[in-house]
């Protein structure tokens, strides 16, 4: 289990997140979300190693280290230039001394011109190219920044019957979303991040009233202002 214990991070004077604290448990999916700029991507840097200087404590519990045991789907992708969608998977896989995966077979289901450079992929053909990157590797935990969006219907509907495989298999996913559904039909658990804080942590049984928590607490008054402008 990788423990996140009162993380603070700031840049500046700008205190981003103050005192968060969460698990993220092998064989189960946790939702993060947040309005934008609540600090989630700040959250994953620290917890992956991207980001070294902030206060507080992320540390897996069996003594693992997080960053080799964890893949990350950032938010936007970026590949090195010149190289073909099969290179940067061989590439990644290489980095990692991991064997030859079944690539071939990974990609029956994404579909994606493999022998194309990837610089030169759509958005949406990017994001299926570094998760195809993380599924040929076996990792212990997925950190997912925002996976479905930019995927096409059909690779949302894959990708989430992926996510709950792997989860049957042991992995811990750690996943953000702005469609809140995406979250409560998959996950086994919610963070609500608001404010720099934990504002609130829900447990599946506990979904029912998240999307209206959410409307109370961080839209009422612009729901009041709606109502004014479209009576
Ligand atoms: N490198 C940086 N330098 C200064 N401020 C930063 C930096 N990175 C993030 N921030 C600030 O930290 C806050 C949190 O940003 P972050 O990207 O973590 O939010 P987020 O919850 O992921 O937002 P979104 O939903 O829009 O992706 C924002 O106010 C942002 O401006």
């Amino acid at each position: 289990m990788i423990q996140i214990n009162h993380l603070r991070k700031g840049f500046g004077t700008h205190e981003v997140l103050r005192d968060v604290s969460l698990v993220l448990r092998p064989g189960s999916i946790h939702g993060l979300v947040g309005a934008n700029g609540a600090g989630k991507t700040t959250l994953i840097n620290c917890l992956y190693g991207l980001t070294t200087d902030y206060r507080g404590e992320v540390h897996e519990t069996s003594g693992l280290p997080v960053r080799p045991n964890t893949g990350l789907l950032p938010y936007e992708p970026w590949f090195y230039p010149k190289l073909t969608g099969r290179e940067y998977v061989e590439f990644c896989l290489q980095v990692r001394r991991q064997p030859p995966a079944n690539l071939d077979a990974w990609n029956q289901l994404l579909e994606l011109p493999l022998d194309q450079y990837a610089e030169e992929y759509s958005a949406g053909m990017k994001k299926k190219l570094a998760l195809l990157a993380l599924l040929v590797q076996n990792f212990r935990y997925l950190i997912l920044d925002e996976p479905f969006n930019g995927l096409d219907l059909s690779a949302n509907l894959l990708l989430k019957e992926i996510l709950l495989r792997l989860r049957v298999q042991g992995t811990g996913i750690l996943l953000t979303s702005h469609l809140l559904s995406a979250l409560t039909e998959i996950a086994d658990e919610i963070t609500v991040l608001s404010g720099g804080t934990v504002q609130r942590h829900y447990q599946a049984t506990e979904f029912g009233s998240l999307a209206d928590d959410l409307l109370d607490t961080l839209h009422q008054q612009k729901l009041m202002q709606l109502r004014a402008l479209l009576p």
